[in-house]
């Protein structure tokens, strides 16, 4: 038998004992016949008349002094005291498997290095897409690539708000409730609306694919919380949708990464990833495109990626699993050399479109049914430098979007 125990049990911590207990057999199975089984679950609250109270403790102290534990799963979020624990954990010899991306992307290096120090394993494929399995493909499938880009849908709530906002007219507050009814949401919302989340996502991909740290705040960051419903009116106009995109790519050897909205064309495989799925691109130079696709939050399909972690480390107790990458720091370019094409919302009419054309350069008026007052350019393809210069010399720019 082996025994584990799960700190926090709010969503995704009572999804990770509620996949223990319902697919007991299938991991006995995939453990050659051994027993896994809960002894502990940490969490501040009571549960009178729950199964979890039979398990149930307050005092950290109890797990990490229980040599039966060997892997101890953190549900609770935040840096801390969830970095105090894990380390704690990692220094007793105990594996970890975690769903906290924060912590995976500010201490990430510091509890791989622990872990190592202390043969045991830091694995967080719960931190990036829910319950797609993303990280292990990456490190331990496409080994023999170059991969040059990775760009993805990474945050459920807001590709939910994104959807209920365009398909069924939902004001953003509406459907930003319902994603937190749903428990997609962070206890602060403003990390899955401002990009924070999706930035932390990114980063630790881009980290795992380059070896080196990639700081989350070196990415530019931009959330979906200025997208309008007339912003739905052009894309609709368009025939393409709005997405939350996070990329990270490789240029002449230069490392670019961003989290901004995105109208996207049908013909890109992100167009049709909607309500709380993620979906991740994965682009290497000898594979070409390969993509990943499931639900990017939510409480059992994300406790399926910490428990498919937590069966790794089951079947290898002892050792260090090798998902890693170094603390050397990895350069971020800046924005203003990245290349896109713009979407431009300006005041006014048709008879805009001279000036538009001289600001930007050669590209097309976008007229949206029920929008007046106001007209759309589509400029051609220009740096993000050159768009806010050409910006800067139009009158009454309402706002603008990129072009994926
Ligand atoms: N929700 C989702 O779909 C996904 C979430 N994640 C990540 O997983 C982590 C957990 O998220 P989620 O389950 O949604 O969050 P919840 O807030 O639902 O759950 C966290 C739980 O941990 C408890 N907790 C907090 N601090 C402590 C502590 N010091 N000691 C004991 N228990 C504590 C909380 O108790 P209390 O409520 O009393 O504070 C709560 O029950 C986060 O890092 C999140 O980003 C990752 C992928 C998907
Ligand atoms: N709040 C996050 C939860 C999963 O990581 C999201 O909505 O994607």
């Amino acid at each position: 038998m082996i025994q584990m125990a799960i700190m926090g049990f709010g969503t995704i911590g009572s999804g990770v004992y509620d996949v223990v207990n319902t697919n007991r057999d299938v991991i006995r199975k995939n453990l050659g016949g051994e027993e896994l089984d809960v002894k502990y679950v940490l969490d501040l609250r009571e549960f009178p008349g729950k199964p979890v109270e039979k398990v149930l403790v307050h005092d950290v102290n109890t797990i990490m002094e229980d040599p039966e534990v060997k892997i101890v799963v953190e549900t609770m979020g935040g840096v801390e005291p969830a970095f105090t624990f894990v380390s704690r954990a990692l220094k007793a010899g105990k594996s970890v498997a975690t769903s906290n991306k924060e912590l995976v992307a500010k201490k990430g290096v510091e509890l791989m290095e622990l872990a190592k120090e202390n043969h045991a394993s830091f694995l967080f494929g719960a931190s990036v897409g829910g319950g797609i399995p993303i990280i292990r493909p990456l490190v331990r499938c496409l080994t023999a690539d170059r991969i040059e880009e990775v760009a993805g849908i990474l945050n459920g709530t807001t590709n939910y708000i994104l959807t209920k906002m365009d398909q069924e007219g939902t004001s953003f507050e509406a459907a930003l409730k319902e994603a937190q009814d749903n428990g997609f949401a962070e206890k602060n919302p403003e990390a899955d609306v401002e990009g924070y989340d999706a930035g932390r996502k990114i980063a630790i991909l881009s980290s795992l694919v380059l070896g080196k740290s990639v700081n989350f705040e070196d990415i530019y960051t931009e959330g979906i919380s200025a997208i309008t419903a007339t912003d739905f009116k052009y894309a609709r106009a368009l025939g393409w949708s709005i997405k939350l995109v996070a990329s990270g790519k490789i240029v002449d050897g230069k490392v670019y990464a961003m989290v901004a909205p995105h109208l996207v064309k049908p013909e890109h495989p992100l167009y049709a990833v909607n309500d709380v799925f993620n979906a991740v691109m994965v682009h290497g130079n000898m594979v070409d495109d390969v993509m990943f696709y499931g639900r990017g939050a939510g409480s059992h399909a994300t406790a399926s990626a910490v428990m498919a972690d937590v069966v790794e480390e089951a079947a290898n107790l002892g050792k260090t699993l090798p998902v890693s990458w170094s603390a050397e720091h990895q350069e971020v370019a800046p924005v203003a050399s990245s290349e896109k094409q713009f979407l431009v919302r300006v005041k006014g009419g048709a008879e805009r479109e001279t000036v538009l054309a001289q600001a930007f350069g050669e590209g097309q008026l976008v007229q949206a049914e029920g929008v007046t007052g106001e007209i759309a350019y589509l400029t051609p393809v220009m740096t993000e430098e050159a768009f806010g210069k050409a910006a800067e010399t139009v009158e009454d720019v309402i706002g603008r979007i990129r072009v994926k």
